[in-house]
């Protein structure tokens, strides 16, 4: 029975962009050999949005066969043949942002305004990497040998295995495939089971920015996620795989691909402390830490998790922040004015419920929130603010992903440190402070990838982004991202050492 989309489905400008039933493949669109399928709903709504081609582990060595063939010939591109074809891609990302940003709201449940945002953010990387391609350079090393010549050049690595997660339908991939291709590499990127329409969207726009076959191919799947992923992670002719998830998955990835030694990038979960020391200009405090921790309803990696706020001014902090978070908006991400969406699904509420009922539990009080908002939808809750918290509850060794905010009061820069460094992860980090000498200390010793002095926003296409622990490995975005599809080779000339002929 074909089953049609709510009607509160987004009227998109160009509505090819809506790719059902397909995934990309070898520059074609095609459905699962078995034409199976599987649903996705509007987080918000629960409507049915549309269906996707379930892919298995059969269906993905075709793409990764695509994938292969493409390579010998995308790899001798120049790179400023490379730099056309992303920034054409970035050209169309740019002028379907509309409808892009309505996919993201509609799967994701983001408030359109930051959807939008999000699109900008994608297609920057696309700029930002077209513009390294013609920048791939070598060394030319003075070599101890005598007679010897020692130079290197950057190859790409090969086919690349490439899964992203559901928060960033498009960024996430374009992280990926940007250093992707600019270094010469081709790909098949696995899409988020829960949000595919977005990157299935990338894909049309990467077939009209005329990429070749083969180079890039999108591959979806929802139940057969662990086999997709292993025959990523562990087909001989992939020969990266680049990972945005969870920790759980990453480590279940990396000894996967162990066996054919994958070169592998880990972007994986974080735990972020946000401090805030008395000397701090509270306002700003309370404004960056509200940017942190509900970006996104709480669900980004880099999302304030743990608050910690000196004891001189807790109270204040935390009266003023309390306003500010009573002060939301949630609804649908496509109603005007609606500052917060939906989570992702039940699982996520589920989650957050649990936190929230492990600190009561413990000691901590909900001054703001605390409730579902079952006449909004299913998947709503309130924005939360518990104050009271301790290193005991939950919250504080294990990120919540949702849009709660535990405020731990602390007393001294070395108790705070301890208490922030004693995650597993360290993939953000974040304080607010007036005092340069504690700002230099406490910045170098953070145990986290990256870290936020007076901002609560650090993400940026030009800065490297990624984590340190068990947030993983590799760097993406910057000048380093392209790196990661790269190899170095030596070259060694012998024999270089005859006299002049004469
Ligand atoms: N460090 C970063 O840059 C970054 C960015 C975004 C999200 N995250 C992290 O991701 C997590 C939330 O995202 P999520 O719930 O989608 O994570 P997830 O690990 O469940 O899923 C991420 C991706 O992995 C896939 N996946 C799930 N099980 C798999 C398996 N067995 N084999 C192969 N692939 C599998 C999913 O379908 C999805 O495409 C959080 O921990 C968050 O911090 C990290
Ligand atoms: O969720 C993680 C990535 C978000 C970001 O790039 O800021």
């Amino acid at each position: 029975m074909t089953r049609l989309a709510s009607s509160r489905a987004p009227k998109l400008n160009d509505p090819s962009l809506f790719k059902t039933d397909v995934c990309y493949v070898n520059g074609e669109w095609v459905k699962a050999a078995s034409g199976k399928t599987f649903e996705v709903n509007d987080p918000a709504t629960g409507d049915f949005i549309g269906t996707c081609p379930e892919f298995t582990g059969k269906d993905t060595e075709n793409a990764i066969a695509a994938a292969a063939a493409a390579f010998p010939s995308f790899r001798t591109k120049t790179g400023r043949e490379k730099a056309r074809l992303l920034r054409k891609w970035y050209d169309l990302v740019v002028e379907n942002s509309d409808d892009l940003a309505k996919l993201i709201t509609w799967e994701n449940g983001k408030p359109f305004a930051d959807a939008k945002g999000e699109v900008a953010y994608a297609a920057s990387f696309f700029e930002w990497f077209s513009e390294e391609a013609p920048r791939i350079y070598g060394d030319s090393i003075p070599a101890t040998v005598p007679g010897n010549r020692v130079v290197t050049i950057k190859q790409p690595v090969g086919v690349c295995g490439l899964i992203t997660p559901w928060n960033f339908p498009a960024a996430m991939v374009t992280r990926k495939l940007g250093p992707a291709l600019a270094a010469g590499c081709t790909v098949v990127v696995k899409t988020p089971g829960e949000t595919p329409f977005t990157a299935l969207a990338l894909a049309e726009l990467a077939h009209r920015a005329g990429i070749p076959k083969g180079v890039v191919n999108f591959v979806t799947t929802l139940k057969n996620t662990p086999e997709v992923g292993e025959t990523l992670a562990t087909h001989p002719t992939v020969r990266k795989v680049s990972f945005t998830g969870s920790t759980a998955v990453g480590r279940l990835l990396m000894k996967q691909a162990s066996p054919t030694l994958k070169i592998l990038s880990m972007e994986l979960g974080g735990n972020a402390p946000f401090i805030v020391f008395d000397d701090a200009d509270v306002d700003a405090a309370v404004a960056g830490a509200i940017a942190s921790k509900f970006r996104s309803s709480g669900q980004t990696c880099v999302c304030a998790n743990r608050i910690y706020v000196q004891k001189g001014i807790y109270d204040e902090f935390a009266q003023k922040f309390a306003e500010k978070v009573k002060g939301f908006k949630v609804g649908n991400g496509f109603d005007e004015g609606i500052t917060h969406g939906p989570l992702i699904h039940d699982r996520a509420v589920s989650k957050v419920e649990a936190h929230i009922k492990d600190a009561e539990k413990k000691g901590g009080k909900v001054v703001v929130g605390g409730q579902k908002l079952p006449d909004l939808g299913a998947n709503f809750y309130q924005p939360t603010v518990i104050t009271g918290m301790t290193k005991e509850m939950a919250i504080a060794g294990e990120e919540t992903f949702g849009p709660v905010a535990g405020l731990f009061p602390f007393a001294t820069e070395q108790e705070v440190v301890d208490l922030a460094n004693s995650a597993e992860v360290g993939l953000a980090g974040y304080f607010f402070s007036r005092d340069l000498e504690r700002i230099t200390r406490v910045a170098e010793a953070l145990e986290v990838g990256m870290v936020g002095i007076n901002t609560g926003l650090i993400s940026d296409t030009a800065s490297p982004f990624g984590g340190v622990k068990q947030s993983g490995f590799g760097r993406e975005g910057s000048k380093y991202g392209i790196d990661e599809y790269l190899n170095i080779k030596t070259i060694t000339w012998g024999g270089m050492n005859k006299p002049l002929q004469s």
